[in-house]
């Protein structure tokens, strides 16, 4: 009988988005959506911006499985601040040049380019309607126009991209000219998404960079959201507003991008920190197979 043990983790960050990282490869772990939040809560928890397990490989093609879940204990299948952190861990521990990642959005092969930085290739975006997805049918979605209440500021027509996960992005001239944090959760349970969405302001300062807030789905405010920098980085090549490399600055800091002409694929190259190792009492997360 598995007699329910205390979990050890690492805390970790890619630009200061938050990461508390299990490694269940040895032993399992259940965790629900009540559990994550006790562990990402800031006040009573170790706090985060999203929960991730490290599992064992479900086929061959892949090094490791990796689950993501957001602070509000929504599972969800893409973050890229957090696969960077993930393919360091894995990379050190095998010694191998190339990792592969398994997630429920694909198989993400990882390199390390430089100490501290990872490269990771998230595969092809895209973008119709039903695939971001949206609860109704849109030709284009380069420029779509949410119709939003009052407590959203004009912010003119939407760029809709899935990377993973679903992202919203809107054009504007100055980031920190609007109150992201006041409108974001609006948009991001706007009813066009049935599975919300995350919600980005971008600036294209010039074709080769951009700079970018964002609200996610699941965790709000952050500082960093890799696969958001994907998502804009595409959106803006695919609107002729930039090049298809690209330097995105969040708060957090720089993210790389390529959207590489030759297969499609996006790459994203950025910094990855650990910033300690804890372990969380065993009554936090029941590990599989323990006996009532
Ligand atoms: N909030 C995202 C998941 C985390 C993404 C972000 N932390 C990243 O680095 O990509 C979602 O619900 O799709």
């Amino acid at each position: 009988m598995n007699k329910a043990r205390p979990i050890p983790f690492r805390k970790m960050n890619g630009l200061g988005n938050d990461f508390v990282v299990l490694d269940a490869r040895a032993h399992p772990v259940a965790l629900d959506s009540a559990a994550v939040r006790a562990i990402a809560d800031r006040e009573t928890g170790v706090g985060c911006d999203q929960l991730i397990v490290v599992a064992p490989p479900t086929s061959g093609d892949m090094d490791a499985f990796m689950a993501i879940w957001n602070n509000d204990g929504s599972e969800v299948d893409a973050c890229g601040n957090a696969t960077r952190c993930v393919a360091d861990l894995l990379i050190s521990e095998t010694g191998k040049p190339e990792v592969v990642i398994g997630t429920n959005a694909g198989l993400l092969r990882c390199t390390r380019p430089g100490e501290g930085l990872a490269t990771v290739d998230m595969g092809t975006p895209r973008f119709r309607w039903d695939e971001i997805p949206l609860a109704r049918p849109v030709e284009d979605t380069r420029a779509v126009v949410l119709d939003t209440g009052p407590e959203v500021p004009e912010l003119g027509p939407a760029s809709l991209v899935n990377v993973g996960n679903p992202h919203c992005i809107f054009w504007v001239g100055d980031v920190a000219a609007y109150d992201l944090a006041r409108f974001g959760p609006v948009l991001e349970h706007h009813p066009i998404f049935p599975e919300r969405a995350n919600i980005s302001l971008a600036h294209v300062a010039d074709e080769g960079h951009i700079v970018l807030s964002v609200w996610e789905r699941g965790a709000g405010l952050t500082r960093a959201c890799g696969t958001a920098a994907c998502a804009v980085a595409v959106a803006a090549a695919r609107n002729g507003l930039a090049g298809r490399k690209v330097r995105v600055t969040l708060p957090g800091g720089d993210l790389s991008l390529d959207w590489r002409e030759s297969d499609g694929h996006i790459l994203m190259t950025g910094p990855l920190s650990y910033d300690y190792e804890g372990t969380l009492p065993a009554s936090t997360v029941e590990p599989a197979g323990t006996d009532a």
